[in-house]
Order: C-alpha cells, then sequence, then structure tokens
C-alpha cells in the first residue's frame, strides 16, 4: 500500500528524558487517523517530527517521500508545502485580514499571478464554508469556530497530502467543535490524509477512524475496525 508516513524505531530524548521509544507505525494515503493521549503523552512531539519541528534522536521518519530525519534544513520548505499545519490557537497573523492571512501564504510558498490568488482565497473559503465576505475581516471579528476555518483554509493553500492537526478543538465549544470534526471528514473525503491529536473521544463515536494512543512513551495503534467495535479507549 501506498504511504504517506512511515515512523520506524522512533525514539525521542529530551534533556535526558525519553518522551517516546520504539515508535513504529504507517499511515496510508487517504487514511484518517486520531492520535490519542493523557497531556505530557507526547502527542505534539510525534505530530512535530512530521514536520520537521523536531528531529527525533533514533529512528527514521518519512512524510510524502521526504526523509525528514535527514532533511536539510533549506530543504524543510518543500517538505512544509506538502503538509497543512493546524494548531490548537489558530496562529494566523492578528494584524491582517482573512485575505492577507491567505495571500501572505500563498506568496511565501511562490505563487505570483494575482488573479490566481484571489481564485484560490475564492475557492478557499468556499472548502472551508465560509462566506466570501469574511475575506475583508480581520482575526478578532471571527467567532473561534470561524477563525479555525481561515486556519483549515491557509494550511490548504498548496492542495496539501497531508493535515497534521494538533489539537484542533481544543478552544472550541462541543457543537463547533463537531463542525470542525465534520470539516476535516469532508477534506479527507476529498482524498487528503489527516492525522489528528485530540482529546474529545467523542469525535471517534461520530466519526470512527484508527486511533493512535499515547502512553507510557509507546503507541497503542487501534484499527478503524476496533474502534468500531467500540473498544474501550481510556
Ligand atoms: N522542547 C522541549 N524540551 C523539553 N521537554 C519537552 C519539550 N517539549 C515537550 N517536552 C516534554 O515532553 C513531554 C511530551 O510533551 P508533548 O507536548 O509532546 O505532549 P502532549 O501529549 O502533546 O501534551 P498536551 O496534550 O498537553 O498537548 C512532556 O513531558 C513535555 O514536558
Amino acid at each position: 500500500m501506498d504511504q504517506i508516513v512511515t515512523i520506524r524505531d522512533v525514539k525521542v530524548v529530551f534533556e535526558g528524558a525519553v518522551i517516546l521509544k520504539d515508535i513504529n507505525f504507517d499511515i496510508a494515503r487517504g487514511e484518517f487517523i486520531y492520535l490519542l493521549g493523557t497531556t505530557g503523552s507526547g502527542k505534539s512531539s510525534l505530530l512535530r517530527l512530521l514536520y520537521a519541528d523536531l528531529y527525533p534522536t533514533e529512528g527514521v521518519v518519512r512524510v510524502n517521500n521526504f526523509q525528514v530525519n535527514e532533511l536539510d534544513k533549506k530543504d524543510i520548505p518543500f517538505l512544509r508545502r506538502s503538509v497543512g499545519v493546524i494548531f490548537q490557537d489558530f496562529e494566523l497573523l492578528t494584524d491582517r485580514s482573512v485575505e492577507e492571512n491567505l495571500l501572505f501564504v500563498m506568496k511565501a510558498t511562490g505563487w505570483s499571478n494575482q488573479q490566481k490568488m484571489n481564485n484560490k482565497v475564492d475557492e478557499l473559503l468556499e472548502k472551508v464554508n465560509l462566506p466570501r465576505l469574511t475575506k475583508d475581516k480581520m482575526p478578532h471579528q471571527l467567532s473561534g469556530g470561524e477563525q479555525q476555518r481561515v486556519a483549515i483554509a491557509r494550511a490548504l493553500v498548496n492542495d496539501p497530502d497531508l493535515i497534521i492537526a494538533d489539537e484542533p478543538t481544543g478552544n472550541l465549544d462541543p457543537k463547533v467543535s463537531r463542525a470542525i470534526l465534520d470539516l476535516f471528514k469532508e477534506i479527507n473525503e476529498s482524498g487528503t490524509s489527516i492525522i489528528m491529536a485530540t482529546h474529545q473521544h467523542s469525535f471517534l463515536r461520530v466519526n470512527p477512524e484508527r486511533a493512535l494512543i499515547c502512553e507510557g512513551g509507546n503507541i497503542k495503534d487501534i484499527s478503524k475496525e476496533q474502534v468500531q467495535q467500540k473498544l474501550d479507549l481510556t
């Protein structure tokens, strides 16, 4: 099977403390995976490995044909163009409009045709179910859910093959969180692989998918079928 992520014998050590060890898993192209685990269990560290924000102490990290554990600093932008990263706190540029936030990433990643950029902004807003007029708003004029939709639009600028989402609904109320989960589902159904760290176990009931559980430095790999059989995940 075609794998978008391959992790082999990965170990992460911070200041002498082993955070992750003997980590092995693959993500197939098109798969949706949850990353679960208590606070401090290593979820963010595991995700950071995937976009070269953290290098493993040992082991192999391959993402979309990039050998990330050996990636030269100058090649990191190429990896990051093929993945989209989404955080809990949105991380939008607060002094720029929604449109400027999207254009900023486009220009930084080599876009230059103004008409194509304008069209892409409209296409992205439609994709994340935001009205076109949203583009003139400043982030502080938007609700948390709307800001997260803009952050998702920004992550989709270069049609990534993989979305890496670290607790994307952590700051949102349950109803808005469900709507954001539905959006991730739609994005996944259009072919993009997704790995999402979350504390919201209820997501597994509404959208059962494979789950990796971080605990004690290791990973428990629960297949989609096992999740569907409503295994006890705690
Ligand atoms: N840069 C760092 N230097 C030292 N220790 C770190 C660093 N980053 C993370 N850690 C430690 O590594 C462990 C795992 O942290 P990580 O943020 O990956 O966990 P997490 O599962 O994402 O937690 P949360 O659910 O709270 O986001 C924690 O004990 C944390 O204190």
